[in-house]
């Protein structure tokens, strides 16, 4: 079977850290080109551009999207145009217009397209979810604590419009909630504390529920201390689970459960080598839908200046 040859746009912390090893260790993918505003990536071909790349580069079937979102979509859609399979790191682009156009144009082309909302695979989450398919809930907790200069060192992007500030790693928790709970959510109400010198915020404080009123809040901190928090806390009748780690650890009533042995990008690029072989899609917006909703209704309050 000939491998999938993939190109990737934006060789940055998360293509070197995550992607290129997911990639390079499933034998079904295989590396050929890299456009990329910064360093380049070894042994495959460099190109500036992702026009560059599509134009001299070697054929590919694929492509991963790993730039920033802001001006991701433009990107994308050059890609679903060309007639490429498309991966997109979260969020999948900087508004959820531009996400669902996506979503249309990827089924217009007839290629398959996945957001990759990476917290998803997760090796507590799917056992988390089987647990709670048959409980009754009673309410959530999201804790999403962690220190912006150890995972985006540099990144101006983040604070400025389209960023997302706090809700770009926040939205991981929301890509988790929104996996786990039957019913759709939406935002009740939110407080978002914004440095005086960025557009995004900081820290975040946000009241959502679902048709049946659950309780759910979240805390999103970007200036937390160096030992991340990645919890959330589901009570039900019957018990309480717990994940820790990013959904890396599953607890029920305080005792440790079995969990998958995979990575999150490991499953992420498994996930994208069967939709493409399946020729279907997984473009899901609802984490991006409530990040919007919460930027709706949040109050601002004016914080202290970020420095990195
Ligand atoms: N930093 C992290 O720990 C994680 C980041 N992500 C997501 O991945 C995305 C990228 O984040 P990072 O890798 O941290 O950012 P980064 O700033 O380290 O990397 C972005 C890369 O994109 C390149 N780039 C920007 N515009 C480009 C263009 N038009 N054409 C080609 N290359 C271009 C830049 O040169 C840079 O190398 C974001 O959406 C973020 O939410 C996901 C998981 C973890
Ligand atoms: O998607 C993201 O994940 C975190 C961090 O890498 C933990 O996985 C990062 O802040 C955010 O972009």
């Amino acid at each position: 079977m000939q491998p999938i040859r993939l190109g990737l746009v934006g060789y940055g912390k998360i293509a070197q850290d995550q992607h290129v090893p997911a990639i390079n260790a499933n034998p079904a993918f295989q590396l050929v080109s890299v456009a990329t505003q910064g360093r380049p990536c070894a042994g495959v071909e460099n190109f500036q551009s992702l026009s560059e790349l599509l134009e001299r580069g070697p054929h590919v079937d694929a492509i991963a999207f790993c730039t920033p979102p802001q001006g991701r979509f433009a990107l994308v859609r050059q890609a679903l145009a060309a007639g490429k399979h498309v991966l997109v790191e979260k969020p999948p682009c900087a508004t959820l217009g531009e996400a669902m156009a996506l979503v249309d144009q990827a089924e217009e082309q007839g290629v398959s397209g996945l957001f990759a909302w990476h917290s998803r695979y997760a090796p507590g989450i799917e056992a988390a979810r089987d647990w709670l398919a048959t409980r009754t809930l009673q309410s959530v907790q999201i804790d999403w604590k962690e220190d912006v200069r150890k995972w985006h060192p540099g990144q101006a992007w983040i604070w400025q419009p389209g960023g997302l500030g706090v809700f770009d790693p926040g939205i991981n928790a929301l890509s988790i909630a929104t996996h786990l709970l039957a019913l759709p959510l939406f935002v009740e109400s939110a407080e978002l504390r914004v440095p005086a010198n960025c557009q995004s915020p900081i820290a975040a404080s946000i009241k959502m529920s679902d048709a049946r009123h659950l309780d759910v809040r979240a805390e999103f901190d970007f200036d937390h201390g160096h030992d991340e928090l990645w919890s959330i806390e589901i009570r039900c009748t019957e018990g309480i689970l717990r994940l820790d780690n990013g959904g890396a650890r599953l607890s029920i009533d305080g005792v440790r459960q079995a969990v998958s042995e995979e990575g999150e990008y490991a499953a992420v690029y498994r996930h994208f080598q069967q939709l493409i072989a399946d020729k279907a899609s997984d473009l899901d917006l609802q984490p991006l839908r409530l990040v919007a909703d919460s930027f709706f209704v949040g109050s601002r309050t004016e914080v202290e200046p970020f420095f990195d």
